[in-house]
């Protein structure tokens, strides 16, 4: 069985504070994007795991489909063997949540492999014990996070139309150093009444993530600034960086980047 696990961005995200467990509360709408891995899982005699595409760095061990395979396998023993490739096209470290959809599909990938029968609500509890930005790829509509990530309400968003450029130049950054670079704060505004108004974006959406990682790496500011200069009638650091996204009214002019990064383009 096939799926393909896409990435999300972060539209808006407010560190509210500190929890005394190590996690910050948010306030961030996801939204998902149709730039995906592939991921296959068929039943084999052995158990089997390999991946093409982008190294993943880390143990094999670690990565977040065999962390969901090993979860479920907690609660259901004796369940089949399986054989599992993945092909990885989300850049890492990027903020696209990339390994969380991974692992959040692997679940949606046993649940009907092996009959399972849950529902959302239970992937989505599963998913929470793989990670905090997991849950939200089990319905994967756009969502109001808000808790560590995994408290989900749905959300009205019209994107039709819209169309993304998302750049990513290669600077890896680690989610546990983003968050411990900045100062947690009360948001500003009401998330959900700036995002029904389009027009308050782009002075009033604001990733609290982008000070520090701005100052850290300027290069990041510049694709931000140069999505404005193209046209774009948003642009913003998707959550902890380094990717930047613009979104545009339509199918914009070429624009050039440096040969070393990333892009992605798609109309959503
Ligand atoms: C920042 C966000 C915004 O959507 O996305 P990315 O930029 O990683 O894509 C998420 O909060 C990333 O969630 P996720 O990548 O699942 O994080 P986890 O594996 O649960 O946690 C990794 C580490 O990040 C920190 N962490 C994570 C979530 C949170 N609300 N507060 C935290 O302080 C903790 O130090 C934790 O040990
Ligand atoms: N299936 C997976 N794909 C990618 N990375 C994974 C996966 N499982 C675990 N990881 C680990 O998670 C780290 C962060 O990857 P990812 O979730 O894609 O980035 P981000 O947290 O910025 O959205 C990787 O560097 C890797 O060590």
């Amino acid at each position: 069985m096939l799926s393909f696990p896409n990435a999300k961005i972060n539209l808006g995200l407010h560190i509210t504070s500190k929890r005394k467990d190590g996690y910050h509360e948010i306030e961030t709408c996801m939204v998902p994007i149709p730039l995906c891995d592939a991921l296959e899982m068929i039943l084999d005699k052995k158990p089997s795991w390999n991946s093409t595409g982008l190294e993943i760095p880390g143990d094999p061990k670690d990565n977040l489909i065999l962390k969901a395979e090993k979860v479920l396998k907690k609660d259901f023993p004796g369940l089949p063997n399986l054989a599992i490739h993945l092909h990885k096209n989300i850049p890492m470290g990027a903020g696209l949540g990339g390994g969380s959809s991974d692992g959040a599909f692997a679940l949606k990938l046993m649940n009907n492999l092996f009959d399972l029968h849950l529902d959302d609500f239970f992937l989505e509890e599963y998913a929470a014990q793989l990670g905090s930005d997991c849950p939200f790829f089990i319905e994967n509509t756009p969502k109001i996070a808000r808790g560590r990530g995994e408290i989900l309400d749905p959300i009205s968003l019209d994107l039709k139309g819209t169309w993304i450029i998302l750049i990513n130049p290669g600077i890896h950054v680690g989610t546990k150093e983003a968050y411990s670079g900045v100062t947690p704060s009360a948001p500003k505004g009401n998330l959900e009444e700036i995002l029904q108004d389009r027009n308050r974006w782009k002075a009033e959406l604001v990733n609290d993530f982008e000070p520090s990682i701005f100052k850290n790496h300027p290069e990041i500011a510049q694709i931000k600034a140069k999505m404005y200069e193209a046209g774009s009638y948003y642009s913003a650091m998707s959550g902890s960086g380094s990717s930047v996204f613009g979104l545009f009214d339509q199918k914009p002019e070429p624009i050039t980047w440096k040969d070393s990064y990333f892009v992605f383009e798609s109309e959503l």
